[in-house]
């Protein structure tokens, strides 16, 4: 579904992606581990065309997305929740979801905000607070319940556990499991929470200095105690 071939990627003369190629197929869920820095954000932000300037290919069902705009690539399919969330402080939390209609792929029809809302338990009695009055954790959610609103066909989440507590890393593990298998939708995770991400992810990435240095499997990874060394410091 997405392929990202040998991209480069740069702001402005300093280059932060050394060619990297990733696949993510129709409903699947892959991961993207790495340690601060290393790469993460900046290639989320290529796959979208939302800052850096890219050089190699990323193509969307075959077709090469060239310089396909950041909306354009959300009507396609693609959702991206970003490390800062981006929810609306002074719109309440139904409001928040229901902006979803906004990015959605043209002829597919949504969920109603509130159906979307049930899907996440914890925000059920938020509903008419305001952004700005939520905690971390629960301005992920939102974030998460926005992009799926949407109906992506492939969510991308970057670092979605980063500042929260264990208690709400444990919940949104299971809502976002929960929401893509309902849905239908494939995800790419960035995380250094190696838990949250096994937990939501079967294969993985794991990049460093803007590199692929492996890929594969949960178990692979067990297996290669000296990578976990290595790059993720553990
Ligand atoms: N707008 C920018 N301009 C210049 N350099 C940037 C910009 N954004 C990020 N970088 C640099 O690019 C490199 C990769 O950053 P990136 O945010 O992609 O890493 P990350 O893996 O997402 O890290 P983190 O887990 O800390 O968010 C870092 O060296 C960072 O300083």
């Amino acid at each position: 579904m997405l392929s990202v071939d040998r991209i480069d990627a740069f702001y402005g003369d300093s280059q932060i992606l050394h060619g990297v190629s990733l696949t993510v197929g129709e409903k699947e869920r892959v991961a993207v581990v790495g340690r601060n820095g290393a790469g993460k954000s900046t290639l989320f932000k290529s796959i979208l065309n939302a800052g850096p300037r890219v050089r190699g290919r990323i193509a969307w069902e075959g077709k090469d997305l060239g310089a396909m705009p950041t909306f354009r690539r959300a009507r396609l399919g693609l959702s991206l929740v970003p490390e800062d969330r981006r929810i609306f402080d002074h719109v309440t939390v139904l409001e928040n979801i229901a902006m979803a209609r906004y990015a959605a792929r043209p002829g597919v029809e949504l969920e109603a905000p509130e159906a979307v809302l049930a899907r996440f338990p914890m925000l059920v009695p938020l509903k008419d607070r305001m952004g700005g009055r939520l905690s971390g954790g629960q301005q992920q959610m939102v974030a998460v319940a926005r992009a799926i609103a949407g109906r992506p066909r492939l969510m991308l989440l970057d670092e979605p556990t980063e500042g929260l507590a264990p208690v709400i890393v444990e919940q949104l593990a299971r809502d976002v499991n929960t929401v893509c298998r309902e849905t239908g939708s494939g995800l790419l995770l960035s995380e250094q929470n190696l838990w949250f991400a096994r937990q939501c992810t079967d294969r993985l990435f794991l990049i460093d200095t803007g590199r692929i240095v492996f890929d594969g499997l949960w178990q692979d990874l067990d297996d290669n105690p000296d990578l976990k060394r290595r790059y993720l410091a553990l």
